[in-house]
């Protein structure tokens, strides 16, 4: 690795991104019933944090879905089979909640150096919850980080060692044909950017039929992006690519220079505020309102608003007799209580979403698509066919502790 990185510390932000995701899960801004299960010491993070990654889930499942929902011509209706690689997956449990809502593609290879997948592979060995969602006939080794089942394969390797990612994916049974989506998630950045673009035009070159979903930071030049570098340079793991690929254009170039076929990218404001269901961020706000705004908060603004609707009315009532105006004033009265509630209500709901645009405006999705079967015309943030990214409860009584 570059003097600047080192690999413990790379691999350590794994390790994060997971205590990230339980911390979102515990708050009930989305479901996985599985991390937990990958996180030693759960921690509390910052509505900011909760907020980026609730963002990422719900913005990979709506184009994960998309993707699972592509169907061929007719005599393939149901029958397409589909892949999923995950470069760089870490502790990413996406192919257990797949299995669990019925969608898991005909085959997920996930990728991580040997470390991490000796650890996942361990764990996914010794608990029965993650050792009943693969094959019984399944094998597993530890020592050499490996996982081969029917459908789901894990395996070790430095995905800047190119040669052996063509080893490794005849290895996991992948078919270069068939349709394929390409996750990394806070990956690529990590690598230096000749190996970021051998990854991508590798990529392209194998599978014809593919979407490559990428999710990771851009703007290094802002104060805002200083910072962020700065603070994962202290720790050992620089950005290596961030300067190669610094805006979306330069995100969409990557894909298009390498062999892909055309690229979007979109920052994460935009990501959330125009592709992610109103309905995912509705629910967002609410959760959102009670991490931010303490209950007791909320209890005093509620007095507040009942002392004005109340009490102010009765009192000014013994100055009238006329039943008309009294009739008169509450309609008033009503109307100024709902203006001044919904009021409070915009500018907490904008407080709490102002803090977190700048660490938004610093990440993106962008996603590049090869389309030798023509299936993906209508994919990607312009298609809102599809309503939600998956099936779940909003859990408010967990969100009330960590
Ligand atoms: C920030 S974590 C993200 C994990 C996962 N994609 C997620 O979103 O939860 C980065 C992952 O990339 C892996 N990684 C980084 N460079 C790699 C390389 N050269 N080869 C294989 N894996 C790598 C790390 O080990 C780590 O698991």
């Amino acid at each position: 690795m570059d003097s600047r990185s080192n690999k413990e510390a790379v691999q350590a932000t794994n390790d994060d991104a997971s205590a990230s995701k339980l911390s979102c899960v515990k708050k009930g801004y989305m479901k996985d019933d599985y991390v937990h299960l990958f996180v030693r010491r759960p921690v509390r993070r910052s509505p900011i944090i909760n907020r980026g990654y609730f963002a990422r889930w719900a913005a990979l499942r709506k184009l994960l879905n998309q993707f699972l929902d592509t169907e061929g011509n007719a005599c393939e209706k149901g029958h397409l089979k589909k892949q999923i690689l995950s470069l760089g997956a870490g502790f990413d449990t996406t192919y257990f909640q797949l299995q669990d809502e019925g969608k898991a593609p005909h085959l997920y290879v996930e990728l991580d150096f040997k470390e991490v997948t000796s650890k996942k592979a361990t764990l996914i060995e010794t608990c029965s919850h993650l050792r009943d969602k693969i094959s019984a006939t399944a094998s597993i080794s530890r020592e050499s980080g490996e996982v081969l089942s029917d459908h789901y394969k894990l395996l070790p390797v430095d995905l800047r060692d190119i040669p052996k990612l063509d080893d490794f994916i005849t290895l996991a049974g992948m078919d270069p044909s068939l349709p394929t989506f390409i996750i990394a998630e806070c990956v690529l950045i990590y690598l230096d950017p000749d190996s970021s673009r051998s990854i991508v035009r590798w990529t392209s070159k194998t599978f014809s039929t593919a979407i490559f979903f990428l999710y990771e930071q851009i703007h290094p030049d802002d104060a805002f992006g200083q910072q962020m570098i700065r603070n994962l340079e202290s720790r050992g793991c620089s950005l290596l690519g961030i300067h190669d690929t610094p805006t979306l254009q330069a995100k969409e170039n990557l894909f298009v220079e390498q062999g892909w076929q055309r690229a979007v990218a979109w920052d994460m404001l935009k990501v959330y505020s125009d592709f992610v269901e109103a309905q995912e961020r509705r629910r967002y706000v609410y959760i959102c309102i009670l991490e931010n705004f303490p209950l007791i908060d909320l209890v005093v603004l509620l007095v507040i608003l009942w002392y004005h609707l109340c009490f102010s009315r009765i009192e000014r009532l013994e100055l009238f007799d006329e039943f008309e105006e009294w009739h008169m004033m509450q309609a008033r009265d009503s109307e100024g209580f709902f203006v001044k509630c919904s009021l409070i209500f915009s500018l907490m709901i904008r407080l709490v979403l102002s803090q977190s645009s700048d660490f938004q405006e610093h990440y993106c999705v962008a996603y590049a698509i090869n389309d030798a079967l023509g299936l993906f015309g209508d994919f990607g943030f312009l298609n809102h066919r599809h309503q939600q990214p998956q099936p779940h409860v909003m859990n408010l009584s967990s969100s009330a502790s960590p």
